[in-house]
C-alpha cells in the first residue's frame, strides 16, 4: 500500500502544511538537520545517505546538490524528486532523467514573495540602505539637502530579463510606482508582455536603456555569468542591478569592480555565490551594494504553499497521476 512507501523530507523545517499531507499518504522520514553551517550541512549530509535507501520519493528542502551517491544510496525504489524550490539547477536533471526519476519543482506560488523582495531591493539599493543604515549604528547622520542623495524609481526604464512568473509579478507590483517604461528580454516575446505594458528589447538594448535592471532567469549554462564585465559595461552609470535567482547568474569579481569604480550606481542580492556569503567578502566592503540572505520565498504564506505543493507532487507521483509543476513527468 502507499502507506508502506518511504517518503524522505531532507530538513529539520519543512513546514507543517506539507508534512501532514505526506504523513497522511507515507511513511515519512525526515532528516533531523537542516543544511545551515558547514557542521549542519555535513550532518545534514551524512543523514541523508543513511536514511534514503529504499524510499520511493525526496522532498528537497534545500539547495545543496543531488549528487550520484545519494541517488546510488536511493536505489531503484526512487520514483520521484520534489524540489520545494522553483529553480532545480541543484537537481542534477540528466542523472534523474536517465533514471526514470521524475521531478516536481515549486513555481508560481513564490512569485510575489520573490518579487516582493525584488522591489525591496530596487528601493533599497536606490535609496542607499546600506550607508544610511551605517550611519545609523554609528550615530553620524550625514544626510543634508545635497548629501546622501538616491535615486527614484519614478520615471525610470526598468528592465527585467526573464518575464517569467516572477518578472511578471515584479512589473505589476510596481504598477503604482509612476515607472516610465518597462522592458524585458528573454528566449521569445511572451504575450503577457503585451499585457502588461513591457516591451520585447534584445539583452543589449536592455542593458543600454535601463536604469534598474532585475534578474529574474534560472541559472543554466547559457544563463550563468551573463552578467559580467562585458554586461556590466554596456549598463548606463545610474544603473542600479537586482537578482533574485541565483548568484551565479552573475560574475561577482565584475560586479565588485564595476560598484568600486562607480561603472554602475548600486546593486542588490538576494542570492550570491556562495551562500552564506563570507562575512570577509569583499562584496560586503563596498558601500553601494545591499545583500540580503536568499529570502525571496521566505514567507510563512509562501513557504506553506511551496510545502504544500511539493507534497501534493509527490503524492500524484505515487499514485500515477500527472505532476502538478512537472520538470521531468
Ligand atoms: O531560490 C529559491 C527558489 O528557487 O525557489
Amino acid at each position: 500500500t502507499m502507506k508502506d512507501l518511504k517518503v524522505l523530507v531532507s530538513s529539520n523545517d519543512f513546514p507543517d502544511d506539507g508534512l501532514q499531507i505526506l504523513r497522511k499518504h507515507f511513511t515519512v522520514l525526515q532528516s533531523r538537520y537542516s543544511h545551515f553551517g558547514e557542521e549542519g550541512a555535513n550532518k545534514n549530509k551524512e543523514e541523508l545517505l543513511n536514511l534514503v535507501p529504499g524510499c520511493s520519493a525526496l522532498v528537497w528542502v534545500s539547495h545543496h546538490p543531488i549528487t550520484k551517491e545519494l541517488l546510488d544510496k536511493a536505489g531503484p525504489e526512487l520514483k520521484m524528486v520534489a524540489t520545494a524550490s522553483a529553480g532545480y539547477n541543484h537537481c542534477n536533471v540528466e542523472e534523474l532523467k536517465a533514471r526514470n526519476i521524475k521531478l516536481s519543482n515549486t513555481p508560481n506560488v513564490l512569485s510575489s514573495a520573490v518579487a516582493e523582495v525584488a522591489v525591496t531591493l530596487m528601493l533599497a539599493a536606490a535609496r542607499r540602505m546600506t550607508e544610511n543604515l551605517e550611519q545609523v549604528r554609528r550615530g553620524e547622520w550625514e544626510i543634508g539637502f545635497g548629501k546622501v542623495l538616491g535615486q527614484e524609481i519614478r520615471g525610470s526604464t526598468v528592465g527585467i530579463i526573464g518575464l517569467g512568473g516572477i518578472g511578471q509579478a515584479v512589473v505589476k507590483r510596481l504598477a503604482g510606482f509612476e515607472v516610465a517604461k518597462f522592458v524585458y528580454t528573454g528566449h521569445k516575446e511572451k504575450p503577457e508582455g503585451k499585457a502588461l505594458g513591457a516591451n520585447f528589447v534584445s539583452l543589449d538594448e536592455l542593458l543600454a536603456q535601463s536604469d534598474f535592471i532585475v534578474l529574474a532567469v534560472p541559472l543554466t549554462s547559457e544563463t550563468k555569468h551573463m552578467i559580467n564585465s562585458n554586461t556590466l559595461g554596456k549598463m548606463k552609470s545610474n544603473a542600479i542591478l537586482v537578482n533574485v535567482g541565483r548568484g551565479d547568474l552573475v560574475d561577482q569579481e565584475a560586479l565588485y569592480n564595476a560598484l568600486k569604480d562607480k561603472k554602475i550606481y548600486a546593486a542588490g542580492l538576494d542570492v550570491t555565490t556562495p551562500e552564506p556569503l563570507p562575512k570577509n567578502d569583499k562584496l560586503l566592503s563596498l558601500p553601494n551594494i545591499f545583500i540580503l540572505p536568499h529570502i525571496g520565498s521566505a514567507t510563512v504564506t509562501t513557504r506553506n504553499e511551496m510545502a504544500t505543493l511539493a507534497a501534493n507532487n509527490v503524492v500524484n507521483a505515487l499514485s500515477g497521476k500527472p505532476l502538478i509543476t512537472p520538470i521531468l513527468d
